[in-house]
């Protein structure tokens, strides 16, 4: 079996009690029990289980390229669209990760297996992808008579109440839309079903033809361009002494293949008197040439993956990832929503077993950033990767959450929806300019929990007080090198300056969200980093350092696909709980480039200087090893006191904090200018959709509205 089928498989195991088992997975690393999905039952496990399996269509790169492609027009992407309606894109996540779990039913295993041979394997597929989220999803299939069987704890009280109800009218025949049995001919299908059976029709053949042409190809497991035009044979590499003559692209990919090829089994292919190192010289020189990486960006990659994996994620982000959308679970219901686009002609499918909110969109009729279900804030646009650190974060209803850099507000308004609007999620941003799109998020997702606020985060333990959070997410600005497919010229701008400035800001953000949070919380206590960044320097290395200087300790995320994180890359050598970080790749998963680490606070304070703890964290000697550019990280130990003890200089900065000279990127997007005023910050408060108030205030009026709020929700 190949790796990424065997990871992505480990998606497949019972999540279904995820909602009131959360706090377990939180406590201990999960058992099974701790996975994003269902075990399949009985009929159900007939069909190969897991992330990408259940859904393979879009979980491999080529085939989401050309998913990606139909579905694209300028309507479609969401990345087109620098307006708050659009803003979704750079990732919100969905409301349902806690409770969506639903279980699969045994009521699965009476769908006749009649229906299932008729429909093919394409289509047995899909119906359990539906069957295993909501069980209102049944709408979609036909014929499907669930009967009971709901796991208790999966789902929450009201959702329970929901899909009680639903079952009993699909048992008896009541409900709308609902069919009563497998042959039910096509006159008495409702007008959505048969649209839906279209649209199943229609796919289900493309995929039998793309699959026939894969075969006809002879593509392995990934279909790279690489792979399908590889030629075995004798390779000469180019001397010092050959001409370079006119540019030609396709002889230059040529080369690549054949260069991979010899280094692949280098005793066996290389030219006498050749080293590896003039292999890898012409290598890196015609990706350049072909693909347009800079040479740090070559070397990252061919550092941290084999030649072959390097190229399929060279590859892979020449690709646009698919399409996703995440429902609004304040609003509406995963399978109404579907119902909704697929009137409109929209052909999508759930995301996978590890979500029960997400849909995958394949191709539509209309723009799907501006139909009359996104205007009434029925769903959020953002990449699938956006789902991972809020599912991680598992925020509980009643709670105080904060979200330190939180435009465009995709996973603010994820928070909200998995705290039904409860509690308070304190939703911060720095730059002015990109507060309206939180704001119009939260307005549109119906979002009335709330608060945003205009600071730098490593200010905000002197604004909303340390250990005052019981959880806290730091979806960190970085370089955006996970996702280059969005933003192209990443490939070609960064440099290792820039990595290392990034990763500078992201340590002083991460111990602030740390500081914040109060590790006696009775509920919470977590802190989830996460970045859309591959580099080790701004993933590992930030988190290692938050380690040392912080009672943290690293625990599982509950999300058991993606790769872990490194713990050896080079001369870096991390705590080995880092390998309990989850790294998310587009060659391997079909999603951006993502990190997702989740933090439990053991302790409130900071260590003493030499970041040694009893938690088993790193120690001064594991540093050692460290590479240079860490030099520029003791620099800023100035701003390492936790903001308590840390006298606020002018501006309301902490003393001797330093500050990058700009932003960096974030999503691959270029991070607007730094703002002048940040204490002249704003509070915007989410009241209702429709109202929402926007209040400048002084830094002093705000700490005195928070508290103010604060004491209103503990008196209740
Ligand atoms: C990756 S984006 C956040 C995306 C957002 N979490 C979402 O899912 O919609 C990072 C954000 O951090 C903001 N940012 C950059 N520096 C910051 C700082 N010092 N404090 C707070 N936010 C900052 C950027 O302006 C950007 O909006």
């Amino acid at each position: 079996m190949r790796k990424k089928d065997k990871e992505t498989e480990l998606a497949a195991g019972n999540h279904s009690q995820r909602k009131t088992s959360v706090r377990n997975q939180e406590e201990k690393r999960p058992a099974p029990a701790a996975q994003l999905a269902k075990t399949p039952t009985s009929k159900k496990a007939k069909a190969t289980p897991g992330f990408t399996d259940s859904n393979k269509r879009w979980l491999t790169p080529k085939v989401s390229k050309e998913a990606a492609e139909e579905a694209k027009s300028d309507d479609l992407d969401p990345e087109d669209s620098d307006s708050g309606l659009l803003d979704d894109e750079f990732g919100n996540d969905e409301s349902d990760g806690a409770h969506e779990e639903e279980e699969e039913s045994s009521e699965e295993e009476e769908e006749s297996s009649e229906e299932e041979e008729a429909d093919g394997d394409v289509a047995s597929l899909k119906e359990e992808l539906w069957s295993d989220e909501d069980e209102s999803d049944q709408i979609f299939k036909k014929g499907s008579g669930r009967a009971g069987g709901k796991e208790p704890a999966s789902a929450s009280d009201e959702e329970e109440e929901e899909d009680s109800e639903e079952e009993d009218s699909e048992e008896d025949g009541e409900g709308p839309g609902v069919m009563d049995s497998d042959d039910e001919s096509d006159d008495e299908m409702l007008d959505i079903e048969k649209k839906a059976q279209r649209l199943d029709e229609d796919r289900a053949r493309r995929e039998l033809e793309a699959e026939a042409e894969g075969r006809e190809m002879g593509a392995g497991d990934m279909q790279t361009n690489i792979q399908q035009e590889f030629e075995p044979g004798h390779f000469i590499l180019p001397g010092a002494d050959d001409e370079a003559g006119p540019l030609d692209l396709s002889a230059v990919l040529r080369r690549i293949k054949e260069v991979a090829r010899v280094l692949d089994k280098f005793q066996d292919l290389r030219e006498d008197g050749r080293s590896r190192s003039d292999y890898m010289e012409q290598l890196k020189k015609d990706l350049e040439e072909y693909y347009g990486y800079n040479r740090f960006m070559l070397e990252t990659l061919l550092g941290m993956f084999s030649v072959a994996e390097a190229l399929e994620l060279i590859e892979a982000n020449e690709g646009k990832r698919p399409i996703t959308l995440r429902t609004n679970t304040l609003k509406t219901r995963r399978r109404e929503l579907a119902a909704a686009l697929i009137n409109r002609g929209v052909n999508l499918d759930p995301i996978g077993k590890w979500s029960k909110v997400g849909l995958v969109v394949y191709e539509s009729n209309v723009p799907v950033g501006a139909t009359p279900e996104y205007m009434a804030g029925h769903y959020m646009l953002q990449g699938a990767s956006s789902f991972l650190p809020v599912m991680a974060l598992a925020p509980q209803e009643g709670e105080q959450v904060l979200d330190m850099a939180a435009a465009p507000g995709g996973k603010t308004t994820y928070i909200a929806s998995l705290m039904r609007n409860s509690g308070i999620v304190f939703a911060n941003e720095v730059n002015p300019l990109r507060l309206k799109s939180i704001q119009g998020n939260l307005q549109r997702m119906g979002v009335t929990n709330a608060i945003v606020s205009n600071y730098d985060g490593r200010d905000l333990p002197k604004m909303l007080g340390t250990n005052s959070m019981d959880r806290a997410l730091l979806d960190a600005p970085c370089s955006g090198t996970g996702v280059v497919s969005k933003d192209p010229t990443v490939k070609a701008n960064k440099s290792q300056a820039e990595i290392w400035k990034c990763a500078h800001l992201q340590k002083q953000l991460l111990l602030a969200a740390i500081d914040l949070v109060d590790a006696g919380s009775k509920t919470g206590g977590y802190i989830v980093y996460s970045t859309c960044s591959i580099m080790v320097e701004e993933n590992e290395n930030v988190v290692n350092y938050a380690l040392r200087k912080r009672h943290v300790k690293v625990v599982s995320s509950g999300l058991d696909f993606g790769r872990p994180g490194y713990i050896r890359y080079r001369e870096f050598r991390f705590h080995p709980s880092l390998t309990e970080s989850r790294r998310f790749y587009p060659h391997v998963h079909n999603l951006d480039g993502f990190f997702v680490c989740k933090l439990k606070k053991m302790a409130n304070g900071p260590k003493d200087s030499r970041g040694e703890g009893e938690d088993g964290e790193a120690s001064e000697s594991e540093e050692e090893g460290v590479p240079a550019g860490e030099e520029e990280e003791e620099a800023i130990d100035a701003d390492e006191k936790p903001a308590s003890s840390a006298a606020p200089a002018k501006g309301g900065r902490q003393a001797g904090a330093k500050r990058p000279a700009a932003e960096p990127a974030e999503d691959g997007a270029a991070a607007g200018p730094v703002p002048k005023k940040r204490r002249e910050s704003r509070i915007l408060k989410a009241a209702k959709p429709g109202k929402v108030a926007v209040q400048k205030q002084s830094a002093g009026k705000q700490a005195g509205a928070v508290k103010k709020i604060k004491k209103q929700r503990a008196e209740g």
